[in-house]
């Protein structure tokens, strides 16, 4: 380990600056007061503006907020970043380190702390607790574990929590872990609840209009098409069905009713996106300070909104992150706005292959990737990645080929579901994503490939929309020059996503100094995020950037980095010193 040097040589190889600074040439026909009015100034503009008479309400531009302070910092401050990603940027070095993001749900089979800590090692960056499954004080459980590692073992693994939402679904079988529906067996499917154990044959069903809504000849769709029924009979409260394709019915499955060919969308379409439930679990969340609410059953852009104010009202200061899941067949009218709504989408496949045709949903997916892509979202592609291995030690030929199509289409992460919560082979689950994901990401750059897809101008105002830019000319840049990383200095976390959103070859340093915000940034592609303080004087930032990485050996003398600065607006590319 090297020691403190005090006159550690400030950034001497700039071989390249692009300053685009509001009055350098690109911005000319920028009018100053709107760039004046950006919410991080220069240092430049910053020292300008305080000479300004600010009680002057005739002053144009208007007066602006306070620059940051500038708290000088002693050389070697702490740079924090999840223990995993450290040893593989020492191994294999910046160019090879993984770029796709892996969710892995929690459930039984890995709901105690060896197991989490396994998957931590394995390269879980985002644990994922399930609402519809377990008691608020078995998930308080689980997220203290993972919390107690991040402390203890240094990790950085972020928390997703997963509503439940009030579409359809069985009652949770009496306590039973399952049940099993053979062909030709009468069921009874009944809004009447049940006392534990349930009657032999007998479910109970969450929704009251049940038994109204559902015709005799109606298909009941358990699972996502695991079990089916066919509606032979309704008496009361009481719906007896035929079961026409066998299999494991499982606690609080989800079920879907299809009639002539099609989803039946009556009053079940009624149902709220929020249950009463979901509210409270929402209030957990923010108690406990998840990082994400997946809010399952999306279906317009309004319930997101709504939710969001809920969470600025109550969580003040968070960081907790919206993510809409795009399951249900009415979230497809609105896919945009919705996507536009949210901090981030999730293609949930199980319940999406329940509601429209099965051969629709590579569609959705793909097309849900490209706008999470062009609106700057991350985005999850979930469910039935690796089914096979929650029996098996090794994934199906055509799971392995679905997965490397994922990272293909450009998703930022990939999530397992059954195989993590309940499968006998978890962690080997883990380690077959991570190693599609890099084989894949490593023919990618080989073939130096470069993506076409169009990014839009997505900011409303021109400060936003000059850090679009440089984002997107910093990592071609990146590709051109092939460099070995991008570092971002980064408050909200806001131009590291923009970053990611570029796709470069190289992965995505990001400086930010707040521990929300990091945790955050595990969702976006090609992303590192490196918890640190920072100041907004760049050259000192990174002079103390290289000094505290080289230590670590996570970069070396030569290593050739596209900085891009949030503070300047500005992009460099420095030859490490
Ligand atoms: N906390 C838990 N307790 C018990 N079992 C769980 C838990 N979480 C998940 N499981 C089991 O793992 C299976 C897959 O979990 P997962 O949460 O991915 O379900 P899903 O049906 O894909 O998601 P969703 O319900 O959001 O559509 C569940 O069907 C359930 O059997
Ligand atoms: C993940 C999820 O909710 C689904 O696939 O239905
Ligand atoms: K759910
Ligand atoms: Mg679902």
């Amino acid at each position: 380990m090297s020691t403190v040097n005090p006159t550690f040589p400030a950034t001497k190889s700039i071989f390249h600056t692009l300053h685009k600074a509001p009055h350098s040439k690109p911005f000319n026909h920028v009018p100053n007061h709107i760039l004046i009015r950006r919410p991080r100034m220069s240092a430049v503009q910053s020292k300008v503006l305080l000479h300004d008479d600010r009680s002057s309400s005739t002053t144009f531009p208007p007066p602006a907020p306070p620059p940051p302070k500038q708290i000088e910092l002693a050389y070697p401050v702490a740079i924090e970043v999840d223990k995993v990603t450290e040893a593989e940027l020492k191994e294999n070095g910046s160019r090879s380190t993984r770029r796709t993001k892996l969710v892995c749900t929690i459930g039984p089979a890995t709901c105690e702390s060896d197991k989490l800590e396994a998957l931590a090692v394995g390269g879980m960056n985002v644990a994922r607790i399930n609402m519809c499954h377990g008691t608020r004080e078995w998930h308080r459980a689980v997220i203290e574990r993972v919390r107690r590692l991040n402390e203890e073992k240094g990790f950085a693994v972020a928390i997703m929590m997963d509503t439940q939402g009030s579409e359809i679904h069985m009652g949770d079988l009496g306590g039973a872990a399952s049940a099993k529906a053979e062909d030709g067996e009468i069921w009874t499917f009944s809004v009447r609840a049940f006392n534990s154990p349930c009657p032999e044959r007998s479910v109970s069903v969450n929704y009251d209009g049940f038994a109204e809504d559902v015709k005799v000849g109606d298909e009941v769709v358990v699972d996502g098409g695991m079990v089916r029924f066919v509606v032979v009979e309704k008496t009361g409260p009481d719906v007896l069905c035929r079961c026409c394709d066998p299999g494991l019915l499982l606690p609080r499955a989800n079920l879907a009713l299809w009639r002539n060919g099609s989803l039946v969308r009556e009053r079940n379409a009624m149902l709220p996106t929020i249950s009463s439930k979901d509210w409270l679990d929402i209030d957990f969340g923010i108690a406990e300070g998840v990082d994400f609410i997946a809010v399952s059953f999306v279906k317009s852009a309004e319930v997101i909104k709504h939710l969001k104010s809920y969470i600025a009202a109550r969580s003040r200061g968070n960081n907790l992150a919206i993510i809409a899941k795009i399951e249900c067949i009415d979230s497809l009218k609105n896919l945009e706005d919705i996507i536009q709504a949210s901090d981030g989408a999730m293609v949930g496949r199980g319940d999406l292959g329940a509601q429209i045709p099965l051969e629709q949903v590579p569609a959705v997916q793909k097309k849900t990737i490209q706008l999470c892509r062009q609106l700057n979202k991350p985005v999850i592609v979930a469910s039935q990645l690796l089914e096979s291995m929650i029996e098996y030690p090794i994934p199906t030929r055509a799971e392995v080929a679905d997965v490397s199509e994922v990272v293909s289409q450009g998703a930022d992460a990939l999530m397992l579901s059954g195989e993590s919560a309940m499968g006998n082979y978890p962690e080997k689950a883990l380690a077959v994503l991570r190693s599609v994901s890099l084989r894949t990401e490593r023919r990618w750059r080989e073939q130096k490939q470069h993506d076409t897809m169009e990014l839009p101008a997505i900011g409303s105002s021109i400060s936003t929309y000059i850090s679009e830019e440089i984002c997107i000319a910093a990592a071609r840049m990146a590709n051109d020059l092939d460099a070995d990383a991008v570092f971002v200095y980064t408050t909200t976390g806001h131009m590291a996503s923009l970053l990611s959103r570029g796709r470069p070859h190289c992965p995505i340093f990001a400086f930010t100094p707040t521990g929300s915000v990091q945790r955050r940034l595990n969702l976006q592609r090609g992303v590192i995020p490196f918890l640190l303080t920072f100041t907004n004087d760049m050259e000192s930032n990174l002079n103390r950037t290289f000094f505290l990485l080289k230590a670590r050996g996570m970069i070396k003398s030569g290593d050739l980095i596209v900085v891009v600065s949030d503070i300047l607006q500005s992009i460099q590319v420095i030859k490490v010193p």
